[in-house]
């Protein structure tokens, strides 16, 4: 038996093939590499590009590898381009979802993991934020995602699957190994674009927004290392198949840094400065969101290991030095 990872040749997804490949787990891989890169794909039993929404191509998928698991990654991640174009969100991360999810019943698959975000808590009243607090997405993104959430807690309470909503908080760094990495050409994400900055590929980088009701004016997250959340799926997996009830959980840390902390971080990785210029705010950014990870350490069988902001920089600036190498 086997386990599809949709979206297996994004950021996150390729982390997690390889995680679960060294758990011994067979990995099939689904990706329309809209985002992704074949060449992370990286130990498959197979890697299928299609698209999560080709029904034909899902079925065939399923029965051909005895699929038992679905880890479900793909999908589209900007915030403000949701903003810009909903019907492509709602199209890409719930719609199609949910004909993945239908093939999913249909095959009897019996354990789905999604791919959630903190986006669905919106801006949230409490902070540290716990899976109980209301959820009141800003943005059709975060909207895309609560759905697909719903839809698995329906489709659970009534079809033999169980499944895991994984609500990961800011993902950042790369494979210590050096493997794989967030590889997105124009991310938009404060952590990558500070390298790229501070390795002078872009003139300066911006902070959106001084003036939020924080320790110093700039906005306050949750950065997990990749590599962690990679190992929460393989421990989700490992739970689900013993029986363990669905689970809606925070990936994060449980501690914030802001914008201002960040850049420090990567200037002290990069062994100096670059340019750093203020701008207003970003539509539709939260001033803090940090999680509460209670739920997720007691419940899996799970303990980050980079839980450390210089480590997780230091492996984004380490990857970002390595996209910079001829023949990449
Ligand atoms: N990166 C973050 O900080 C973050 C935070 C919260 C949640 N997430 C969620 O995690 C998941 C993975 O994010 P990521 O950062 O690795 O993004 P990514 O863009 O690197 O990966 C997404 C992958 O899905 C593929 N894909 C997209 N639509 C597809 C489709 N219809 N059919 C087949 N493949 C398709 C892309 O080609 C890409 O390889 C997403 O669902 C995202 O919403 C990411
Ligand atoms: O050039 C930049 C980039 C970002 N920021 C700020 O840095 C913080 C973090 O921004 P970013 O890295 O873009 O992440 P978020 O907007 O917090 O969203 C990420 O984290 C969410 C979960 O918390 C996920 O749902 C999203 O997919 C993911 O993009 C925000 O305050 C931004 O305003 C800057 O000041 N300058």
């Amino acid at each position: 038996m086997s386990v599809l990872v949709t979206g297996g040749a994004g950021y996150i997804g390729s982390h997690t093939a390889l995680d679960l490949a060294s758990s011994g787990e067979k990995v099939v891989v689904l990706d329309n590499l809209s985002t992704g890169f074949d060449w992370a794909v990286q130990e498959p039993e197979a890697l299928y590009i299609g698209d999560i929404a080709d029904e034909a191509l899902v079925d065939r998928i399923i029965a051909t590898h005895e699929i038992e698991a679905v880890i479900h990654f793909a999908g589209s991640i900007i915030v403000p381009e949701s903003v810009a174009d909903p019907l492509k969100y709602y199209l890409n991360n719930t719609a199609k979802s949910r004909t993945l999810i239908e093939r999913c019943v249909a095959g009897g698959v019996k354990h789905f993991i999604f791919s959630s975000t903190a986006a669905v808590y919106g801006m949230p009243e409490q902070s540290p934020v716990d899976e109980s607090a209301v959820l009141r997405p800003m943005s059709p993104y975060g909207r895309s995602k609560l759905m697909t959430e719903w839809m698995l807690s329906d489709v659970a309470a009534v079809h033999d699957m169980s499944y895991a909503a994984l609500r990961y908080f800011n993902v950042a760094g790369a494979d210590p190994k050096g493997r794989v990495g967030q590889s997105t050409a124009n991310a938009t994400h404060l952590i990558k674009v500070a390298c790229q900055t501070a390795l002078g590929q872009r003139p300066h980088i911006e902070i959106f927004g001084d003036d939020y009701p924080t320790t110093d004016g700039t906005c306050i997250r949750d950065y997990i290392h990749v590599s962690d959340l990679a190992a929460a799926h393989t421990a989700a997996l490992g739970y689900l198949r013993k029986g363990g009830s669905s689970l809606v959980a925070n990936c994060g840390y449980g501690h914030g840094f802001s914008v201002l902390e960040v850049l420090d971080a990567v200037e002290r990785a990069a062994g100096h400065g670059y340019e750093i210029r203020r701008a207003p705010r970003r539509l539709g950014d939260p001033a803090s969101v940090v999680s509460n990870p209670a739920l997720i350490k007691s419940t899996l069988d799970w303990k980050p290991a980079f839980d450390d902001l210089d480590v997780i920089v230091a492996h984004a600036l380490a990857w970002e030095k390595r996209l910079l190498e001829p023949n990449r």
